[in-house]
């Protein structure tokens, strides 16, 4: 099996994968949050920021993502992209639930009109093969935008694409994040891609990976939040020991300094650690308990003696 980090745009950038990888690693990619190309000639400052490689250390197999729907903007974006390097594999966001992402028929929004959906993967691969570099095109996609029933169709569209991989996270747009993956969905996609897929959605534990890996015969598995919650989960899976507090706890300041140094407020670097906290404090026995104490700071002298509180007095499930 392989494994991928999930990309979780705000969360994930270059400094968390890079003290990840520095820290535990055992992930064969890193999906990057999504880049959305607009109608200007280049991606700029901001935008490729997270994906520069003088950002990412050699230890990341990084994965640029893309977010959009029109063929031009994915082509131009990625050719850009490949002139960066990244010219093993791009992936194309066809995933994503917010609001502002689905109004203007992007992410999620994509998936609800199918023939848009050919259109845009005739002239991506067309492109593709024409330009002769071999470059993998992989996808990002959730089962539908109110309900799963039209799935089939958009499973036929894939089916009709060499796509490299296709990453199904089973859940309507509609669901967001709630409910449990809809794993009927997902049967039928093993019965009837022609895709390699990779399954993604609520791994959070060992016997989460384990129950799923019994049951199906998939290359690869994606895991977001459970990874972040717990660094050490990919490492637990292959056998290696359980997470201990001392490593989270290391973990933790890596991230707080390598945070600190390029955040410009103290505000900022508190809202950061306090998002590191919401994944992280599953682990603790009282993860309530250990989640209240960090969201109720309001400056980092507060946020610091809560952590040695959590660290000093909290054990982990
Ligand atoms: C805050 C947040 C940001 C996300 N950003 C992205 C993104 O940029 N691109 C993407 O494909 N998925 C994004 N996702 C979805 C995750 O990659 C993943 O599909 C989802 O969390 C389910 O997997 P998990 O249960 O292993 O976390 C995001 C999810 C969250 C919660």
């Amino acid at each position: 099996m392989k494994f991928y980090f999930a990309p979780l745009e705000g969360v994930t950038g270059f400094t968390y994968r890079n003290a990840f990888a520095d820290l535990f690693g055992g992930v064969d990619k890193y999906y990057a949050p999504f880049i959305s190309p607009c109608v200007n000639d280049k991606l700029k400052g901001k935008e490729i920021r997270d994906i520069l490689p003088e950002n990412n250390s050699g230890k990341v197999n990084l994965v640029p993502q893309i977010l959009t729907n029109r063929a031009d903007y994915f082509i131009k974006a990625t050719k850009q992209i490949m002139d960066m390097g990244y010219t093993k594999e791009i992936n194309i966001n066809i995933g994503c639930p917010s609001g502002t992402v689905v109004a203007k028929n992007k992410g999620s929004g994509f998936l609800r009109d199918t023939d848009a959906m050919d259109r845009f993967f005739e002239e991506i691969f067309n492109w593709r093969d024409s330009d002769e570099s071999g470059l993998d095109i992989s996808v990002k996609t959730r089962i539908g935008v109110n309900d799963a029933e039209g799935f089939s169709e958009i499973m036929e569209v894939y089916n009709q694409y060499p796509i490299s991989e296709l990453t199904i996270h089973p859940r309507t747009r509609k669901q967001m994040y709630r409910d449990t993956p809809d794993m009927k969905a997902f049967d039928y996609a093993v019965k009837v891609s022609r895709n390699p897929l990779c399954y993604n959605g609520d791994i959070r534990t060992v016997m989460d990976y384990e129950n799923f890996a019994k049951k199906y015969n998939v290359e690869a598995v994606m895991i977001g939040r459970g990874l972040i919650a717990n660094p050490q989960l990919v490492n637990e899976i292959k056998g290696q020991e359980k997470l201990t507090k001392e490593m989270l706890k290391q973990y933790h300041d890596r991230l707080y300094r390598d945070f600190e140094k390029i955040m410009k407020a103290d505000k900022h670097l508190l809202f950061k650690m306090k998002e590191f906290w919401n994944y992280v404090s599953w682990n603790f026995e009282d993860e309530n308990k250990c989640a209240k104490l960090v969201r109720k700071c309001q400056n980092l002298y507060k946020y610091n003696l809560a952590v040695e509180e959590i660290f000093g007095t909290m054990e982990l499930k």
